[in-house]
């Protein structure tokens, strides 16, 4: 990851509302605000309807927000160039069209839009989804169906990609193959990757930084270092006070959810690390 250079994502605190006829408009991004970097591999985490989809689909210019600014590649998010659009992948929850043409034949017809589009790694990728290129794309399976999108979105080695639930429908033995190219490819070519999953070991395994989100709001942005060390679930006494120093992301009882431990400065509470999903569940509590 590389800070000190030009963001390749920026969300400046972004507000995207839907009117809904019934209800009262629903907020589905509050405020947010993150920076990716070359090299940044994150992971969003939050439950059905935290506004995952929504935060992605403004990154790409699907969707307009209300308030705030989105700058993608350098550029604003609703300018963006051809040669910018040109660098980013994005594989959205359900892909996709390509129905009446074989696995083959579609890789063609995509591979001509993107004039980066390294061969060698669409073989490899083909290769190791067992996709077979005589196929037609609506024999696929789900699965399968999805392993193909994300070699589309990914043989060109975009600068950035945007998966949403990318694994979902893959088995473990694909997951864990498409995690670590992931990974690597976004090291190799200097590319951030924002993708969502709900397999919070998955997100453990890759995710250089993890981004959660709760009702529109990114609660937490931090690198997965970071919360394994700060992150932490402090039991307090009858008569103890959080620490003013702490910031707290859940207090429930004598429970409190904080995401600035420092063990050193605060060697009197008795604090318990957490795995992902057991962040996820403290924090929803
Ligand atoms: N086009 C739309 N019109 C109205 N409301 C919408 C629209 N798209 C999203 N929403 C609402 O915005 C909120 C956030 O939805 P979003 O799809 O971003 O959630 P998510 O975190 O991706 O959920 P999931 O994990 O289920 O995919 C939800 O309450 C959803 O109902």
């Amino acid at each position: 990851m590389d800070v000190n250079q030009a963001p390749i994502l920026e969300f400046s605190k972004v507000t995207k509302r839907f009117s809904a006829k019934a209800t009262a408009d629903k907020t589905a991004l509050n405020e947010l605000s993150m920076s990716l970097y070359p090299g940044m591999v994150v992971g969003l985490l939050g439950q059905n309807g935290a506004g995952k989809s929504t935060l992605m689909r403004c990154a790409l210019g699907i969707i307009e927000p209300n308030s705030g600014s989105i700058t993608t590649l350098g550029e604003p998010v609703h300018q963006l160039s051809s040669a910018a659009k040109a660098q980013i992948g994005y594989v959205p929850q359900q892909p996709f069209g390509y129905e009446g043409f074989s696995v083959s034949r579609s890789l063609e017809l995509h591979r001509s839009f993107y004039p980066e589009w390294d061969r060698a790694l669409e073989d490899t990728w083909l290769e190791r989804f067992d996709l077979d290129p005589a196929q037609q794309v609506q024999r696929l399976s789900v699965g399968q169906r999805q392993s193909l999108a994300l070699i589309m979105a990914m043989a060109y080695r975009p600068k950035l990609l945007i998966l949403d639930e990318p694994v979902a429908s893959l088995d473990p033995i694909a997951r864990r193959k498409f995690m670590s190219d992931l990974f690597e490819l976004a090291l190799d070519s200097g590319s951030a990757v924002l993708f969502s999953s709900h397999i919070t070991s998955d997100l453990e395994r890759v995710a250089s930084h993890l981004a959660l989100m709760k009702s529109g709001k990114l609660v937490l942005f931090k690198e997965m270092d970071s919360v394994r060390e700060q992150v932490k679930l402090l039991s307090l006494g009858a008569d103890d006070e959080v620490p003013g120093d702490l910031h707290v992301l859940n207090h429930q009882g004598n429970k409190v959810l904080v995401d600035n431990f420092n063990a050193a400065k605060h060697q009197s509470i008795h604090a318990e690390s957490l795995n992902l999903e057991q962040l996820f569940m403290e924090l929803h509590r």
